[in-house]
């Protein structure tokens, strides 16, 4: 048994972590919120769970490589210089990066990288997304895993093929484009959509999340699964064996 310190430990999902680590035989460590010291929570676990905000990712890789233990990354919405300092950090800790920790996504991203693989680029890639009406970035985080494995399967560039947020005269839907649109409303835990449309057919590949205990839960696995690793980046498809 191990004991996990959570990072954004108030809110909906540190809610939820703290339930599943009790519920599991772990020990909850304790948790921080927005003001909270990463290293003193750090120095009191075996490993951190952070689903907080993108700026608080500095401070809590720096706790978790000061103190040795490794870091489960489920805080949506970052930037290319947040995935350099992951980088960085799993130089010296083992740390796992994710934009959704679910088995349900993780398998769908399998199954969206070999259809978008089979089949021709005259085949349009579109994912939609609807989360509750709090949620703060977009597109989310599993909507652009997604499309990094649409990307994948096509053997192109995200960044150089992404349309999001079209709005008035747009021009016709280039060839290859992954377009991304995101829907706010009300309580939804996640729903995400990919959709491949081509001539007179279209095959539609989707996740529902029912609650946030599929992503604590699959947090959790994470965390242990890293107990045991050197320093290094990992996925979750290595958690789960996919
Ligand atoms: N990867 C995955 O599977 C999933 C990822 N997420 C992501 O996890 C994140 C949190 O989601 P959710 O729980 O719904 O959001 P909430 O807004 O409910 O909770 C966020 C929590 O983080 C805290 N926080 C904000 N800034 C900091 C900071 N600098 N240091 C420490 N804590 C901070 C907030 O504290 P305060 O109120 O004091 O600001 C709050 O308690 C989001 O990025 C979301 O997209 C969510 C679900 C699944
Ligand atoms: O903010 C949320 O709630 C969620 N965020 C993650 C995302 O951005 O994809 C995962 C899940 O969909 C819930």
């Amino acid at each position: 048994m191990a004991s996990f310190g959570v990072i954004g430990s108030k809110g909906a999902m540190g809610e939820a972590l703290k339930r599943v680590i009790e519920a599991s035989g772990h020990t909850y460590a304790g948790g921080i919120d927005k003001g909270g010291d990463p290293a003193a929570l750090a120095d009191a676990c075996d490993a951190l769970i952070d689903f907080s905000a993108p700026g608080a990712l500095a401070a809590n890789l720096h706790a978790a490589v000061g103190a040795g233990v490794p870091i489960v990354i489920g805080t949506t919405g970052l930037e290319q210089s947040h995935h350099d300092a992951i980088d960085e950090a799993a130089r010296a800790t083992a740390v796992l990066q994710t934009g959704n920790t679910s088995l349900g996504v993780t398998l769908l991203a399998h199954l969206v990288r070999e259809a978008a693989e089979r089949l021709a680029d005259d085949w349009d890639i579109e994912i939609v997304e609807m989360h509750h009406r709090r949620k703060v970035d977009a597109p989310s985080g599993t909507a652009i895993l997604l499309g990094k494995a649409a990307a994948k399967g096509r053997g192109i560039d995200l960044a150089d093929n992404r349309e999001s947020g079209r709005d008035g005269q747009t021009g016709a839907r280039a060839r290859g484009a992954i377009g991304f649109a995101a829907l706010r409303g009300g309580t939804v835990a996640g729903e995400h959509s990919v959709i491949l449309a081509g001539e007179q057919e279209r095959l539609t590949l989707s996740h529902s999340a029912e609650n946030r205990e599929i992503f604590a839960r699959g947090a959790v696995k994470a965390a242990e699964w890293l107990l045991a690793r050197e320093a290094g980046r990992y996925t979750m498809e290595e958690v789960l064996g996919l």
